[in-house]
C-alpha cells in the first residue's frame, strides 16, 4: 500500500465524521451567508482541529471569497485542504533529517513514546545512522524491557539501568556512551506522566535540562501525543511546552481515530511542527509528515466540479 493510501485509510474515521458534517452544510445550498461561515468553523471544531485554527482557517478562506476569488460554498470547500494544510507549523529543523541530534520523547503514560522511539531506532538504523538508544523510563520496569525488545529488533545499542535508578543519570551515561561510540543519532524514551503532575513535570524538567547542557549534538524534545485522546492532547501539549519548551510533536494512533484533527489543533496554536505520525503498531508504521497528503486524508477531496 502506497504512503498517501496508509494515512488515508488510518484517517478514514476522521474523515468519515467530517464528511457527514460538511454534507449537512452543503445541504443548505452554495450561498456565502454569515451560517455558512458559523457552520464552517463549528464543522472545524468538531473535528477536533480546535478554536484557534478554525478561526484562522475561516477567517483566510473568507478574506479570499470576500475578494471574489472564491465566488460560492463549493470553492471555498475546493480550497480547504491547502488552507488547512498552510495552517500547520513548519520548521527547517529536523531531528531525523540525518544530522546528528539528541531526541528525548516525552508525553503521558501509554501515549506511545518507547513504540516511536523503537520505529525510529529501526528507521535511523536501515537509513546507515549509527543510533543509540537510553531508557529513562526507570519508573516502569517493563518500559525497559519493551525498549530492550525494540534495540535487539533494530539492532542497535541500549543504555539502561535498574528500575528506580535516577533518569537525569541515564541521560548523561547514553549521550556519553554516543560521544564515545560516534552515535549520530541519541533516542531517549523517558517516563509516561500526567502533564497535572507538578512533581513528576519537575523531574522531567531536570532530565531535559541535564541533556541539554550535556549533549554536543542539538537537542531535540518531542512531546508524543495520542491522537485518541482528542482535545486532552491540546491540554497536554500546552502544559508540557510551557514546563519544557518543546521542540516538536509525533502524533500516534491516527489509525482508527475520528480525531485526526487534534494534529492540526496542537500544531497551530502551539506553533510545533509535527515530525511523524503513527498509524498502526508494526514496525512499518511511523511516517514522514506532510502537511498536504494529510490534510487530504482528513477531510477528503471535494471535487467543486461535481458538486455543482
Ligand atoms: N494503533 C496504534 N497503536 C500504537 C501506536 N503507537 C503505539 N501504539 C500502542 O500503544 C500502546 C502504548 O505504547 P507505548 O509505546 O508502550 O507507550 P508509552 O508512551 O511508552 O507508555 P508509558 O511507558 O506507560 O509512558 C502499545 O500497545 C503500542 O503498541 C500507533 O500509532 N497506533
Amino acid at each position: 500500500m502506497g504512503f498517501f493510501d496508509r494515512i488515508s485509510e488510518g484517517l478514514s474515521r476522521s474523515r468519515q465524521k467530517f464528511t457527514e458534517q460538511m454534507n449537512v452544510l452543503l445541504d443548505r445550498g452554495p450561498n456565502l451567508d454569515d451560517d455558512f461561515w458559523d457552520d464552517l468553523e463549528e464543522t472545524l471544531i468538531l473535528a477536533d482541529m480546535g478554536g484557534s485554527a478554525a478561526s484562522q482557517v475561516v477567517e483566510n478562506l473568507r478574506d479570499e471569497a470576500t475578494r471574489k476569488a472564491l465566488p460560492d460554498a463549493y470553492a471555498v470547500l475546493d480550497r480547504l485542504n491547502d488552507e488547512l494544510a498552510s495552517t500547520f507549523a513548519t520548521t527547517e529543523a529536523d531531528p531525523f533529517g540525518g544530522d546528528a541530534a539528541c531526541v528525548l520523547f516525552v508525553g503521558i503514560n501509554g501515549a506511545g513514546k518507547t513504540t516511536t522511539v523503537g520505529k525510529l531506532a529501526k528507521e535511523g538504523a536501515d537509513a546507515g545512522r549509527k543510533v543509540i538508544l537510553g531508557s529513562a523510563d526507570t519508573f516502569r520496569a517493563a518500559a525497559i524491557e519493551q525498549l530492550e525488545e525494540w534495540s535487539r529488533r533494530a539492532n542497535v545499542p541500549i543504555v539502561e539501568r535498574k528500575r528506580g535508578s535516577d533518569p537525569a543519570s541515564v541521560c548523561y551515561d547514553t549521550i556519553e556512551r554516543a560521544e564515545a561510540d560516534g552515535c549520530d543519532l541519541v533516542l531517549i524514551d523517558t517516563a509516561g506522566r500526567l502533564h497535572t503532575s507538578d512533581d513528576l513535570m519537575r523531574e522531567l524538567q531536570k532530565v531535559v535540562n541535564v541533556v541539554r547542557k550535556r549533549s554536543k549534538a542539538p537537542v531535540y524534545t518531542v512531546l508524543v501525543i495520542d491522537a485518541t485522546t482528542g482535545q486532552n492532547g491540546l491540554s497536554q501539549a500546552r502544559v508540557f511546552d510551557k514546563a519544557l519548551d518543546l521542540d516538536g510533536v509525533i502524533v500516534t494512533k491516527l489509525d482508527g481515530t475520528a480525531k485526526g484533527g487534534i494534529a492540526l489543533a496542537v500544531s497551530h496554536e502551539l506553533g510545533l511542527p509535527i515530525y511523524k505520525i503513527g498509524v498502526g503498531e508494526g514496525l512499518g508504521d511511523l511516517k514522514d509528515f506532510d502537511a498536504h497528503d494529510f490534510a487530504r486524508a482528513l477531510v477528503g477531496e471535494f471535487d467543486e466540479r461535481e458538486a455543482r
